[in-house]
């Protein structure tokens, strides 16, 4: 079974907000685009907005699929929505309890993101620095 999840990219000012998945949670321990599992016949985008309330406290004003990322894990598979973020109402915040932080570009380098993760953090860092 393949777990249907949505993920964001919040972006301002050419700064990055990332949080630090727990180390209860699956890949506990690794910086994430916060977000989460859909709910059966959720749409990603729907998914998106509902986790970014939940965990960041915040209203998507604006979200663009950056890229679809299909990951087997060694205990389970996920299908990875990932949107930028880039218009959204009120300050974003580890509603959850989580560590948070706003990372440069160049920063997201420096932290270790899940494995599915790679090929989004490469993306946009190809972007940015060139
Ligand atoms: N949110 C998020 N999840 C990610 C990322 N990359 C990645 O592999 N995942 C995986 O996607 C899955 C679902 O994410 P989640 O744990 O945030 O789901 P959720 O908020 O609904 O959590 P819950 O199970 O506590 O209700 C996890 O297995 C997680 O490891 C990412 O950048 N952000
Ligand atoms: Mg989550």
């Amino acid at each position: 079974m393949v777990i249907k999840v949505a993920a964001g990219i919040i972006l301002r000012s050419d700064q990055i907000f990332v949080a630090l998945r727990s180390s209860k949670q699956h890949q506990g321990g690794c910086w994430e685009f916060p977000g989460g599992k859909c709910e059966p016949d959720e749409e990603p985008s729907l998914a998106l907005a509902r986790e970014l309330q939940e965990e960041c406290g915040i209203e998507v004003v604006k979200a663009s699929p950056f890229r679809v990322i299909r990951h087997d894990y060694t205990d389970k598979s996920v299908e990875l929505h990932f949107y930028e973020v880039t218009d959204f109402i009120g300050e974003p915040s580890g509603k959850e309890g989580q560590e948070v932080a706003w990372v440069s570009y160049a920063g997201l380098s420096d932290l270790t993101f899940p494995e599915a993760n790679v090929p989004i953090v490469d993306a946009l860092l190809q972007r940015h620095l060139g």
